[in-house]
Parts: C-alpha cells; structure tokens; sequence
C-alpha cells in the first residue's frame, strides 16, 4: 500500500528507474523525428516552401514552378555523363523525328495530291500575311514594362465543358510557350473591345 502512495511513487527505486526509461525513449523517439525532418527538408526543399511558408498554391504558380523544372532539367544535361546526354540528345532527336513523321502524315492525309498540298499551304500562308502582325504594328504595340503585346499565334477552341482548361495548362507547361493566365474568351464575349485589348 505504502509502495503506491503519491510520495513513495518518486522515490522508490523501481518507479524511478521506469520513469527514467519512459522520458529516455520519448527523448529518443523525440531526436529521431527531428532528425528525420532535417532530413527531409533538405532532401525537398522546394516542397518545404509550399508547405510551411504558406505560400499560394494556386494553378499559376504550379505550373510556373512545373514548367521552371522541365526547363532547367532540359538546362541541366550539360551536368549529365556523356552517356546520359547521348542518350537523351538521342530521345530528343527520336521524339523530333516522330513528331515531324506525324505532320507529314497529316498533311498526306489531309490533302491526298500534291496539288492539293501546294495549293494549300498557299492558301494557308496567303492567310498568314492577312492575318499576321506586321513589324510596324508591333512597334507601336510594344511597352517598355510588359514587352511585345503580339496576337497569338494559336487559339484554343472549344464547347464549354470541352476541356480548353486542360489543354491550356498542359501547353503552358512548354518552356516555349506563353499562354495567357485566364481564358481570354475574345470572340465570344469580348469582340467588340477589338485587336488592341486582345493583344
Ligand atoms: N482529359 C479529360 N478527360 C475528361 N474530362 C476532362 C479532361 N480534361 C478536363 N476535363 C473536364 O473538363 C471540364 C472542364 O472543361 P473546360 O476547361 O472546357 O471548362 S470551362 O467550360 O472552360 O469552364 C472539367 O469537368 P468538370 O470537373 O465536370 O467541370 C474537367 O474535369
């Protein structure tokens, strides 16, 4: 009885030596965790910033930081053994070609004769220089602060509900292509505010 009551608890031997035990392992299990977390953050750095800084995860800024790391790991082959860069200037140049096969397929298939095909890449650059902005049209339009304002040189069309979205940002993800942040939705709800605020 005497061995339980409250004063004896901290004083007798065997309790004491389970205390020690107790705080010990929370100690360790303590150190373990921290550990761990050093590890991770320093493993991830760029995960840490989206998680603890509160930082605005917003589709923008996903794909920005998507399209920053496809960029630079295409920057970074310089840092790959030669081995490496042959390989992946090899499944560059593999993805090229196949690209360039399914274009020339399209064509063939879209315009069967080779008149056809000439008369209608004649037709299409014919369109082109109707369409296209000229130079003296771009210098005016030109800012110091935000760059060159240019029409694009491809629209997404599509139904609502068509997936448009998706196509954007999945192109968006191209170091080389700049696409706008919000649907611009020009002809069907802007037409009338003209090419100078589409621009
Ligand atoms: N690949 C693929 N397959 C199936 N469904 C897809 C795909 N990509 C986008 N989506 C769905 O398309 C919906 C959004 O389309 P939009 O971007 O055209 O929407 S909007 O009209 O511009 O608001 C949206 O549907 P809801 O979630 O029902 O709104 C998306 O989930």
């Amino acid at each position: 009885m005497a061995f339980w009551s409250s004063t004896s608890i901290f004083t007798s031997k065997v309790p004491r030596k389970i205390l020690f035990m107790f705080t010990l392992s929370l100690s360790v299990t303590y150190l373990f965790y921290s550990l761990m977390s050093c590890y991770n953050s320093l493993q991830f750095p760029l995960q840490e910033n989206y998680a603890y800084q509160g930082r605005l995860v917003t589709d923008e800024t996903t794909f920005v930081t998507l399209r920053e790391k496809l960029y630079s790991a295409s920057q970074g082959l310089t840092e790959f053994t030669e081995t490496e860069r042959t390989t992946a200037v090899s499944t560059v140049k593999d993805h090229a070609e196949a690209e360039q096969r399914t274009v020339e397929w399209i064509r063939t298939q879209a315009s069967p004769t080779k008149s056809a095909a000439a008369y209608h890449n004649t037709a299409v650059e014919k369109e082109h220089q109707e369409f296209s902005t000229t130079d003296s049209e771009l210098r005016v339009n030109c800012t110091m602060d935000y760059g060159e304002k240019k029409l694009p040189q491809a629209i997404i069309i599509g139904v609502k509900k068509g997936g448009t979205r998706a196509l954007l940002e999945a192109l968006r993800v191209h170091p080389d292509v700049r696409a706008v942040g919000n649907e611009p939705h020009f002809f069907d709800r802007n037409y009338e505010k003209g090419l100078d605020w589409y621009r």
